[in-house]
Parts: C-alpha cells; sequence; structure tokens
C-alpha cells in the first residue's frame, strides 16, 4: 500500500525519520511511539504538509512527490488537534472538502450524522468545544474517496459513541479497500477492528511490532 525508498525527513539539521526501504501492506495499522518520536511528522509527510527526500509510492504507481493532486484525493488525514479558522462554519469547510476531493453526492451529510456533527455544523468554528472540533476533523477526513486515511491520536477529547461511530466507519471503509494508520498514546482495546499490524517510530525507524 506505503512503499518508503531512501527515504528521510528532517527538520533543519534534526533528523527525525529515515526510512531506508519498507513496505507497509493495505490494512488498519495502529503506529506506535514516544512523545516526540516522530509519529505526527509521519503524518504530517504522508499527508502531503511536510517536504521529505526520497521516494514515497502509494499502491506501488502513485509517487507522492511527483502527483500532487492525487496524492491529495487519495491520503487523507485528520490531526491530533485539529484547528480552524474560527470565523468559518463546519459546514462551509466540510462543502470545500467535499468539493475539492470529488466527494460522492450525500457522503457529507452521511458522515455528519453518523459522528454526530449534523445538528452543530451550521456555527462558526470558533465556538466548538475540543470534541466538536474532532468530529468536523473526521467528518472531512472521510470525504471523498481516499485510499488510506491517517488519523492521528483519533481518540482523544471524543465520547463513547463517537469512538463507536468512528469504529463502524474505519471498519465499513476498510471493506471497501480504504488503509489506515492510525496513532494512540492510550492502549485501547478495539475488539471490533481487525487491526493488520502494529508498527513503533523508534530511533527514526518505522519498524514492524506485530502482525495481526
Ligand atoms: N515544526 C518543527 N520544527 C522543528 N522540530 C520539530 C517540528 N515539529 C516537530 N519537531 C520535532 O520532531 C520530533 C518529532 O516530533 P513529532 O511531533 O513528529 O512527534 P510525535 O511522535 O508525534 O510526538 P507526540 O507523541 O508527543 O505527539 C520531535 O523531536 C520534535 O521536537
Amino acid at each position: 500500500m506505503l512503499t518508503f525508498q531512501g527515504f528521510s525527513k528532517s527538520y533543519a539539521d534534526a533528523p527525525v525519520l529515515e526510512i531506508q526501504q519498507l513496505t507497509v501492506p493495505p490494512g488498519i495499522h495502529w503506529v506506535k511511539g514516544r512523545n516526540g518520536s516522530g509519529k505526527t511528522t509521519l503524518f504530517k509527510v504522508l499527508a502531503g504538509l511536510l517536504p521529505y527526500k526520497g521516494d514515497l509510492f502509494l499502491n506501488g504507481t502513485v509517487a507522492l512527490s511527483q502527483q500532487p493532486v492525487l496524492h491529495r484525493q487519495h491520503i487523507s488525514f485528520g490531526e491530533a488537534e485539529p484547528l480552524y479558522p474560527s470565523f468559518i462554519t463546519g459546514q462551509e469547510l466540510v462543502n470545500l472538502f467535499a468539493k475539492a476531493r470529488q466527494a460522492p453526492h450525500g457522503q457529507a451529510a452521511q458522515l455528519a450524522k453518523a459522528l454526530g456533527a449534523e445538528e452543530f455544523l451550521h456555527k462558526a468554528t470558533g465556538t466548538y468545544s475540543s470534541g466538536m472540533q474532532k468530529k468536523l476533523s473526521l467528518v472531512l477526513a472521510f470525504l471523498g474517496t481516499p485510499r488510506l486515511i491517517l488519523l492521528d491520536e483519533p481518540l482523544i477529547t471524543l465520547d463513547t459513541a463517537t469512538v463507536q461511530a468512528m469504529y463502524a466507519l474505519i471498519k465499513a471503509c476498510h471493506g471497501q479497500g480504504v488503509s489506515f494508520l492510525l496513532t494512540s498514546h492510550q492502549d485501547i482495546e478495539m475488539p471490533d477492528l481487525p487491526l493488520t499490524a502494529t508498527w513503533l517510530v523508534q530511533n527514526q525507524m518505522l519498524t514492524l511490532v506485530t502482525n495481526a
């Protein structure tokens, strides 16, 4: 699903990630690592938000650095602590993302309903609680037809019902061939999620810990 070749990421002269050759297969992957190990940096690179060296391929063919439009259509990213311009409404953001990602008709409303966001999307995001911002970020992450969804700390600030709704969405998308990379500091039980593998970001590398 995701192939790294001679990949590295540094901030100024400080190396954070160095992955010479690695292929992550399709599926649902849990990415673990200590604070500051490089998980968010990895996700931001994969989401096309940060520059890097080397090559990254999605499904063997899409070279992410050379096909930025396809890249953003195929990989979406839900940030750990999303922040939006306070004056814009959730619905305006949803409409923007739906258009940019060519989301199927009706998908945005379905996602908003499933994640319990429909009752507040008409309000400006500056009025949202952190849980409401998180729900909006999940709606945006699932919009369109991404092949890989990156969810950084998806559990933080979500209530129990929304966590279950998110698991159901992950499971449904996985059934349609979508892959996921998830991070979490909480050792949570995910009995309903068919986890493919667990990875560790450590010493600048991404290392396989367990195959499910
Ligand atoms: N914008 C930046 N400029 C310089 N260094 C940065 C920047 N962002 C992150 N770093 C550094 O990169 C390293 C990895 O940070 P990153 O945020 O990716 O870690 P993380 O594994 O997501 O951590 P956490 O679990 O605490 O969220 C850290 O040493 C951090 O100080």
